[in-house]
């Protein structure tokens, strides 16, 4: 179902062009917003609210999507991080492909993963950090690597804090209590989730309506932690109503709902469809912190929501399987680990080889 890559202009400097090249022009970037843009907005929540589990709840079942205040990230390490991340990207092309990701790799620099699935490039660059900053910050920066090491462990250490709350959060607006999920107790013999970082940096554009930031996809996460510079551009499909800005709240977190939370939940929690547009203007900033559960446990439904009526949906499947298949079949992997009924047998995740571990 990949669709042929275009390979010729893979690394252009995208700050630097005047017009958009036809590789990049999308049809019709805009035509769900002219059919029915929404201006209702996605719910905000207040970490020290006494009833926000119930809130977590409701935003999850809803939207899939919510900003969270109140979280407990100081400002400084968000604002450390934006600062680093920049710095990141306004290198010069050169030295960044220093640290390209490879072929067949994970992290490093490039077009975002998805970008083999469309016929036209996204006008964005991306860099992922899986586990340590270390190897990437001494290709970027030989002599001054440890500042980049510094921001990017701290702010990962907080993400990993706020994302255990939210995960308690989230199971608790389920009626799920620590017995029901071993594995989110982070006990000492499961080997622990790692947690992948993706940056994301949208130069302004001449030609936004007919540019793509970042296709629409779900992440494969449980549920990922999106921060966003001062410049709207993240958008999510709510049923009924098209794409709905998610413009950034000043200290605020974007929480996404995904793929893996989807199936944990039974389909209670749907994964939210996402895209990021372009502007004009101002260069667009985002670190989305995407979180999955440990290596060595297989995501099912979990039984407390299960029933007769209500049957398991999904086969049981690895975070890394999961991307395996997401890597092959895209915004279609829901659908394959999905059990249709009558069970339709289980799809064998061995044929797909594994992404980040095992
Ligand atoms: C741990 C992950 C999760 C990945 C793959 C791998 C590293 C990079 C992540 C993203 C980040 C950008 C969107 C996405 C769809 C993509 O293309 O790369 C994500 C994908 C997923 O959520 O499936
Ligand atoms: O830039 C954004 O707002 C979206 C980023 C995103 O969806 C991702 O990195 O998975
Ligand atoms: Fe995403």
């Amino acid at each position: 179902m990949s669709l042929k890559p275009l390979k010729a202009e893979n690394h252009k400097d995208l700050s630097s062009m005047k017009e958009l090249p036809d590789s990049y022009a999308w049809s019709s970037v805009d035509d769900d917003c002219l059919l029915s843009c929404s201006s209702e907005p996605v719910p905000v929540i207040n970490l020290e609210d006494p009833n926000v589990m119930k809130h977590v709840g409701h935003a999850c079942k809803t939207w899939g999507v919510f900003h969270v205040t109140n979280h407990g990230i100081p400002m400084a390490v968000l604002d450390d991080m934006e600062a680093s991340v920049r710095k990141l990207f306004y290198l010069p092309i050169q030295q960044k492909l220093k640290a390209a990701r490879a072929p067949d790799g994970v992290s490093g620099y490039g077009a975002v993963r998805i970008s083999s699935f469309f016929h036209k490039h996204m006008w964005s660059e991306g860099f992922t950090i899986i586990g340590s900053p270390y190897e990437h910050a001494k290709k970027l920066w030989p002599q001054d690597y440890k500042n980049f090491c510094v921001v990017v462990d701290e702010y990962n250490k907080e993400m990993k804090k706020l994302t255990n709350r939210l995960m308690w959060l989230v199971l608790g607006s389920l009626g799920i209590t620590e017995g029901d999920v071993k594995w989110a107790r982070q006990t000492r013999d499961t080997k622990e989730a790692c947690p992948a970082l993706q940056l994301n940096s949208y130069p302004a554009c001449p030609d936004p309506d007919r540019a793509m930031g970042l296709a629409a996809h779900t992440d494969s996460s449980l549920l990922t932690i999106l921060h966003q510079n001062n410049t709207s551009g993240l958008q999510v499909q709510r049923e009924g109503m098209g794409w709905v800005t998610v413009p950034p709240i000043k200290g605020a977190l974007v929480v996404h709902v995904g793929d893996l939370l989807h199936i944990l939940s039974n389909g209670l929690y749907s994964s939210v469809l996402h895209r990021a547009i372009v502007n004009r203007a101002q260069h667009r900033l985002s670190i989305a912190y995407i979180y999955g559960p440990p290596s060595n446990v297989r995501i099912s439904p979990l039984s407390k929501l299960t029933s007769i009526v209500r049957p398991p949906l999904y086969q049981p499947v690895t975070w890394s399987e999961y991307l395996a298949i997401k890597a092959k079949y895209f915004n279609k992997t829901l659908s394959i680990v999905r059990l249709s009924a009558p069970v339709n047998g289980f799809v064998d995740l061995k044929d797909h080889k594994s992404v980040i571990v095992g």
